[in-house]
């Protein structure tokens, strides 16, 4: 198991990150999603030892890590870190650079061993060619492939995909986290894209302003979100007042809605402008504004008109499920 507790973190008495407490099982994928600025770099650099928190702990099972204080080099040698700059020696070849990662015990297999890291990150065809050489998105293959070299036990990722085209990026991701699961590694990674949680992170942590507002399963986090912050990290959102979406209910409050979970038609419901339409590919993501002034976000198969009226519904099912989620999901 994986603890961390850090009361407190301060960049020059500039508070950062507060009251964080939080478990990661052996073999689990948490991740971890927040704003730009949030804190969630700040975060696994400090889990990594190469910040110091000053009453804070992280352990590893029985395992204290240490931190900068204490550690001439930081880090822990069961743990590895991919940094958003990814650290690599630009004048040697991507096979070196893997290379000099593996463990020196086991130097009789290191050529296997590089070959298979090459082919998890798709870059043999690149093996003799220098780093330096290479585009920024097949560079942070090559620091994903040196942090998995030895096969650490803990693995903190930061925006692991954030340099990789949206081509390769599906496959990879597919190819490491099901490489991950496999291995038994427990995974703590931070990203901004739904697309590298919803699939693979049985649970997921949302810091807000430096304090974890949920720490939830992933699929229940989504399907009940706690607010519109959370909601919002995984795509478009609107928060729409009960009493527009069924005009007999007496509930003063207001519900969570994605896009997709809107019904358009043409006679009923809660009566919308559409303002702007956008091709989304498999469908048109449309905004529009209620007759309160609200505005919300909704999809149709088919494009519609700019100023055409629509409207709106949404299923009792989702309606219930949102009221009693505010409440199951909140820290
Ligand atoms: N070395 C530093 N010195 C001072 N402040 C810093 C330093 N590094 C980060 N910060 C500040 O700490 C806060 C949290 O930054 P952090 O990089 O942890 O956020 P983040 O959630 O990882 O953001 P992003 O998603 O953009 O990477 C920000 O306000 C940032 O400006």
């Amino acid at each position: 198991m994986l603890k961390v507790h850090i009361p407190s973190f301060q960049y020059k008495s500039r508070p950062i990150l507060e009251d964080i407490s939080f478990e990661v099982a052996p073999g689990e994928h948490l991740a971890l999603m927040g704003e730009s600025g949030s804190g969630k770099s700040t975060l696994l650099k400090i889990i990594y030892g190469l910040l110091h928190v000053e009453d804070g702990s992280i352990f590893w099972g029985e395992k204290q890590a240490l931190g900068p204080n204490f550690n001439l080099v930081p880090g822990e040698p069961y743990m590895k870190y991919l940094s958003q700059d990814f650290d690599l020696m630009p004048f040697t070849t991507v096979e070196e650079n893997i290379g000099q990662h593996l463990s020196v015990f086991e130097r009789e297999n290191h050529q296997e061993r590089i070959d298979e890291l090459l082919a998890l990150i798709e870059l043999k065809a690149f093996a003799k060619t220098k780093v330096k050489n290479l585009s920024g998105g097949q560079q942070q293959r090559v620091a994903l492939a040196r942090v998995l070299a030895q096969e650490p036990q803990v693995l903190l990722l930061d925006e692991p995909f954030g340099h990789i085209d949206n081509f390769k990026r599906g496959s990879l991701r597919k190819n490491l986290f099901l490489h991950l699961k496999e291995k038994g590694i427990t995974v703590l990674a931070a990203s901004h894209d739904p697309s590298d949680v919803l699939p693979f992170a049985q649970r997921t942590l949302i810091l807000e302003k430096g304090k974890v507002i949920a720490n939830q399963k992933t699929k229940k986090l989504y399907n009940n979100p706690p607010n519109h912050y959370t909601a919002s990290l995984f795509g478009e959102v609107s928060q729409v007042p009960i009493k527009l979406l069924k005009s007999y209910s007496q509930l003063d409050r207001s519900v969570l809605v994605y896009p997709h979970e809107f019904k358009v038609s043409k006679s009923s419901g809660m009566k919308v402008e559409l303002t702007q339409s956008f091709f989304k590919g498999s469908h048109y993501l449309n905004i529009g504004q209620a007759e309160d002034g609200s505005i919300l976000y909704f999809n149709t198969p088919k494009k519609q008109k700019l100023g055409e009226t629509v409207f709106l519904n949404v299923s009792l099912k989702t309606i219930n499920r949102r009221l009693q989620g505010e409440k199951a999901t909140s820290p």
